[in-house]
């Protein structure tokens, strides 16, 4: 080996050894700023996911408290005083509850029934399966615009198209569930693009889905409903009529029967939407929403303070209190006699009181004039044409001024066509019982009342009394039952109000000294 290649081979192994030193060196400085990278990165991860479980864990307790503390609650009973103990309390606590709802099944069902099962309910069975039920029943928004979401790497951004991915389908969100004795109201809100009346029309077939007979939709604010669902039938059996008693009576707030909510159904019979049409085929209980408001105000027509009128065509029904009434008439013409005569009442009221109120105040020289016009029909289609037309005048007159004067009209009728009633519509309070037809619900209560869930055509023979009204502090119409007066009741009611005996009602010990 020559000195010259000695020296290449010499020079060229001294620069290898410093390229491999430089590499070394290079390459632990990269690995100690990948180490650094990696343990930041899992830091920061870490902090990340805690975060995350942290928000969650405050959306949680914020969205769902009672649930939230619930599980809080058990979890750390069994960590501090062990499973044991919380088996025995969960024991007792349970035979208490039973115990409860067995003696005072009402205060139960209001402090501990009603919110366990709606919170039941809730968890059971409208938050898992509402969504699926509103979206079959084409409640829900699909998202069909083309927004544009941005991924943010280490390297840069990164855009992607949402139409390359499936679209999504906004559902409306359970708010809240409060489950009734028979109503579970279920609040949702609705997602942008939807409105209240979508969910009207799809009511029957959410009723459907909830494998319940009706569901009513409420709309409780701008962009939420309440479906109302009914797990049974509350008025399934007879609304006994309270006995006759000596109580306040507030004409405005007459008890007249049940709702189906279970509460009280007050019909006013002095004021704003008093006057009544009452529509029902023969047997639908007409009659008991006649007589039971009467047996409410029985004080008050003792006292003067109501003066019934009673127009009877069929001459029986009225006629079995006869003494209840102050005017009475069967025929045509005593019918056109006592609606004449309540009319000149009503003009020399008008003439005494104008310009000096409002509205007359009730009392015994100013009595409330109730008319009961039962088979109002009979007398407004078929009769002779003079005395027909009279009539009908003389009710219009009645219904168009008498409010403020304290004249109340209130129409019974089997056919509410209006041929058989031309005033059907001056009547601003209506009630359907049970008609024979779909088209009748309508003409009682109004366009879309049938499709809203009053299905009057489809009420039974043996639910007698019930019906629906429409506008009482409900969006949907709603279905409400009588309260039911036996003969004896009226009997009663009729010395009641005629006075100087003692009268003994059933269901009333005491007796009242009237
Ligand atoms: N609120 C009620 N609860 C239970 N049963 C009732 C009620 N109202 C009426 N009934 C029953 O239905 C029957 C018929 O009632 P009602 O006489 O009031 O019918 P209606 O509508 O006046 O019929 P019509 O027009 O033929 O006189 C009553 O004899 C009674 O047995």
């Amino acid at each position: 080996m020559s000195a010259h290649t000695f020296g290449v081979l010499f020079l060229g192994g001294v620069g290898l050894a410093v390229v491999v030193w430089v590499l070394h060196k290079l390459g632990r400085a990269l690995a100690s700023i990948a180490e650094a990278l990696a343990a930041t990165a899992v830091v920061f991860i870490a902090l990340w996911s805690l975060i995350r479980a942290f928000v969650w864990v405050v959306k949680e307790i914020v969205t769902h408290p009672r649930t939230s503390l619930t599980v809080v609650a058990v979890a750390s009973w069994c960590l501090w005083l062990g499973w044991l103990s919380l088996v025995v309390t969960a024991t007792v606590v349970t035979a208490g509850l039973l115990s409860w709802r067995r003696f005072h099944l009402v205060s139960f069902d209001q402090w501990a029934g009603g919110p366990l099962r709606s919170w039941w309910f809730r968890w059971a069975v409208y938050m898992p399966k509402l969504p699926g039920w509103l979206h079959a029943c084409g409640l829900s928004v699909k998202d069909d615009t083309v927004p544009v979401d941005v991924t943010v790497t280490l390297v840069g951004c990164k855009k992607i198209n949402r139409d390359q991915q499936e679209s999504r389908v906004h559902v409306p969100r359970v708010r809240r569930v409060k489950s009734g004795a028979s109503w579970d109201e279920v609040r949702v809100v609705l997602v942008p693009g939807q409105k209240p009346e979508d969910f009207d029309e799809a009511a029957r077939a959410l009723a459907s889905a909830r494998k319940v007979s009706r569901c009513q939709v409420r709309e409780v604010g701008p962009n939420v409903v309440s479906l109302d669902f009914q797990r049974r039938d509350l008025l399934a059996a007879p609304v006994q009529c309270p006995p006759l008693d000596e109580g306040r009576v507030d004409l405005r707030r007459v008890w007249a029967g049940r709702t189906e909510y279970g509460q009280d159904w007050h019909l006013p019979l002095y004021g704003s939407g008093s006057h009544t049409l009452v529509a029902g085929a023969s047997g639908a209980g007409k009659n008991s929403v006649m007589w039971c408001p009467l047996v409410s105000i029985a004080p008050a027509i003792r006292d003067g303070l109501v003066r019934v009128s009673g127009i009877d065509p069929k001459g029986m029904e009225l006629a079995y209190g006869r003494d209840i009434f102050h005017r009475y008439a069967v025929t045509p013409a005593d019918a056109l006699e006592v609606l004449n005569d309540l009319v000149t009442a009503m003009d020399t009221r008008k003439r005494e009181f104008a310009g000096r109120v409002r509205a007359v105040p009730v009392s015994t020289d100013n009595p409330l004039e109730l008319v009961e016009f039962d088979e109002i029909g009979a007398l407004t289609k078929y009769t002779d044409r003079k005395t027909r037309e009279a009539i009908i005048e003389k009710v219009a007159l009645l219904t168009t001024q008498g409010r403020a004067l304290g004249f109340t009209v209130r129409g019974y009728v089997q056919e509410p066509t209006k041929e058989t009633v031309p005033v059907r519509e001056l009547f601003p309070r209506r009630i359907c019982l049970r008609v024979t037809a779909k088209s009748h619900v309508g003409m009682v209560l109004g366009d879309q009342a049938y499709e809203r869930g009053a299905w009057a055509n489809r009420i039974g023979e043996s639910e007698a009394g019930t019906g629906y009204v429409w506008g009482e502090g409900i969006r949907e119409p709603l279905r409400v039952r009588a309260g039911w007066v036996p003969d004896e009741t009226v009997k009663a009611l009729e010395a009641f109000v005629a006075g100087g005996s003692v009268v003994s009602l059933p269901g009333f010990e005491g007796g009242v000294a009237a």
